[in-house]
């Protein structure tokens, strides 16, 4: 068998161009545009080009970017002050302070100031608490981003068996958490787990978040599988996934690529995130299932 290749990049081109009108409809309707601050500490080369592309396509999808760089000697009392303005500026719906953090600060500290209602990324205590319990709240992007693509390639996902390989806060637990919701029998795999690749082996959904480059083998797949690489491991080779890619592709139904599946839809999802934030946040009414 040849996988079918899910294309991330152009069902995230899609999903900004969707984003985009509803935002400049926000806009009329508000009277101001939704606002996302991207906060980066340092000047980390890897996460210079995510904030430069985040903050070019909150632009592309007619929002407003607040970018707020600070030196990598930043002490945490003034990233946290940092935080509390932007938690109390009427222009912002969104706060992403950009991880990781230089090691003399907490995240979580960080994370659990921002206020629930402007965590687009998700990562809040409360929103993780929402995504546990069925409420309303924000999804992280790049499980939500999966999850997208997964429902357009299965439809439903009823009874279907996953198994999410990482447990991250991130990615792996809301993943798990997105899954079961959708009525998925969903198995949580992780550095501890005996005999992965018979665990592996069950699933029709494997999503794969362990930060290990080329971890995942196609032996481990069943044949027809969907396969979703989350990974981003810089190697000698380029850019790879945590997926084997060509062997995986030789037995898989469909698989992700790296570049060009999940990472684009992180954005994309983060977009979403901010459209959302901003009609909740400026009491404006979003149609249920418009995005
Ligand atoms: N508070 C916070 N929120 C995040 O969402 C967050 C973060 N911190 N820190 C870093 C990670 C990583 N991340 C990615 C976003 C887009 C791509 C992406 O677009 N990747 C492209 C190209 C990547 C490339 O060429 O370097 C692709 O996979 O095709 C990847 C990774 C968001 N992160
Ligand atoms: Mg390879």
């Amino acid at each position: 068998m040849t996988a079918q290749i899910i294309d991330g990049k152009a069902f995230a081109l899609g999903l900004r161009a969707r984003v985009g009108e509803l935002a400049a409809a926000f806009r009329g309707s508000a009277g101001r545009p939704a606002g996302l601050a991207v906060v980066l500490v340092g000047d980390d080369p890897a996460s210079n080009v995510y904030v430069r592309s985040k903050g070019k396509a909150t632009i592309a999808a007619n929002m407003e970017s607040f970018e707020h760089r600070l030196p990598a000697e930043t002490s945490q009392d003034d990233l946290l002050a940092l935080v509390e303005r932007l938690n109390a500026d009427d222009r912002v719906d969104g706060i992403l302070v950009q991880l990781p953090l230089p090691a003399h600060i907490d995240a979580q500290t960080i994370i659990t100031r921002i206020s629930p209602d402007k965590d687009v990324d998700g990562f809040h205590p409360v929103n993780a608490g929402r995504l546990m319990t069925g409420l309303p709240g924000f999804v992280p992007c790049t499980p939500l981003g999966c999850l997208m693509l997964l429902e357009d390639q299965l439809g439903d996902l009823s009874g279907l068996d996953a198994v999410v390989i990482g447990r991250s806060n991130i990615v792996g637990k809301p993943m798990a958490a997105l899954l079961t919701a959708k009525s998925a029998t969903v198995t949580i795999a992780h550095s501890r787990t005996r005999d992965l690749s018979s665990v592996v082996r069950r699933a029709d959904i494997i999503v794969a978040a362990v930060g290990r480059a080329d971890f995942v083998k196609g032996e481990w797949i069943k044949p027809g599988a969907t396969v979703i690489d989350v990974g981003i491991n810089r190697t000698d080779e380029g850019l790879v996934g945590d997926v084997d890619f060509d062997g995986a592709a030789s037995v898989a139904g469909a698989i992700t690529p790296v570049p060009g599946g999940v990472g684009p839809m992180t954005i994309a999802c983060l977009l979403r995130n901010t459209l959302v934030a901003a009609h909740r946040n400026a009491g404006v009414a979003l149609e249920e299932g418009a995005i």
